[in-house]
């Protein structure tokens, strides 16, 4: 597949998105193909979460387009999208705290029209993917935090995306974790389900991600692969602040 083939792909296409006057988006283009692992950085309140927003219909833009396989999705709402196949994780938790892990995992497949038999075989399959298989029956109340951030993902794949939006999914992980949870999402994205990885751990990034594409001040700035981004004195420059987009 190549960038130009808008037909499996979901893209930002020009977004701008203001609250009360704060401009969190102004000109954001990215598209987010199957089977790559896109990653998505940017300094503080650079509007990642945001375009995520955008991205998985729980926020409409003011001005831009959507696009999921070449169709303009813009204003669709959020369980219309995840239907379509397009999953997302949240910065926080967002886990069933009194369900088990398996039933957490069981939830997501259900709601998005798996029937009863089907959203168990795909929870079984998940959590042995996960590494969360002997864990299968517990609350998730009481996993520990490297396996509770996998559940999220588990949880979002039970809706079988064919696009998965990850925010900030290794926070809190230790190196060891972050190492394994790279594989994980490589192995995610070789089943040809596109993934756009938000993360502040630049290491993370650079070893899983084919291209990586960095938002500053709610403008897109600079795409390229790991290699170009970090060699670009641009990237220093607006981490540092002295980029000079206003
Ligand atoms: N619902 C909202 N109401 C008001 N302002 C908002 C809202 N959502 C986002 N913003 C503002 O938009 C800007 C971008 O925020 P966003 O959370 O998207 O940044 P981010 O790049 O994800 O930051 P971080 O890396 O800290 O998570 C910020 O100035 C934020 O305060």
């Amino acid at each position: 597949m190549t960038i130009s083939d808008p037909s499996e792909a979901l893209a930002a296409v020009g977004i701008h998105r203001a609250y009360s006057g704060v401009k969190a988006l102004r000109g954001v283009d990215v598209t987010l193909r199957r089977g790559e692992v896109l990653g998505l950085i940017g300094p503080n309140g650079a509007g990642k979460s945001t375009l995520v927003n955008m991205l998985t219909g729980y926020d409409r833009p003011d001005e831009g387009a959507i696009m999921l396989d070449g169709t303009d999705i813009t204003g669709w709402p959020a369980h219309r999208l995840a239907r379509t196949g397009v999953a997302r994780t949240y910065q926080r938790g967002h886990l069933y705290r009194d369900l088990s892990v398996r039933e957490n995992v069981e939830v997501a497949a259900l709601a998005t029209g798996r029937s009863r038999a089907e959203a168990r075989g795909d929870a079984t399959g998940l959590l042995e993917l996960f590494g969360a298989a002997d864990r299968s029956e517990q609350p998730a109340r009481t996993l520990p935090h490297g396996l509770e951030r996998r559940l999220g993902v588990a949880r979002a794949m039970a809706t079988r995306p064919n696009y998965l939006l990850l925010d900030e999914p290794a926070a809190g992980l230790n190196e060891g974790e972050i190492g394994e949870f790279g594989e994980v999402i490589r192995s995610i994205a070789a089943t040809g389900v596109g993934v756009l990885l938000i993360d502040h751990n630049i290491r993370l990034i650079m070893a899983v991600c084919e291209r990586i594409h960095v938002i500053v001040q709610g403008r897109s700035y600079l795409e390229g692969t790991p290699d170009e981004v970090r060699g670009s004195q641009a990237l220093v420059e607006a981490y540092l602040g002295r980029s000079g987009t206003q």
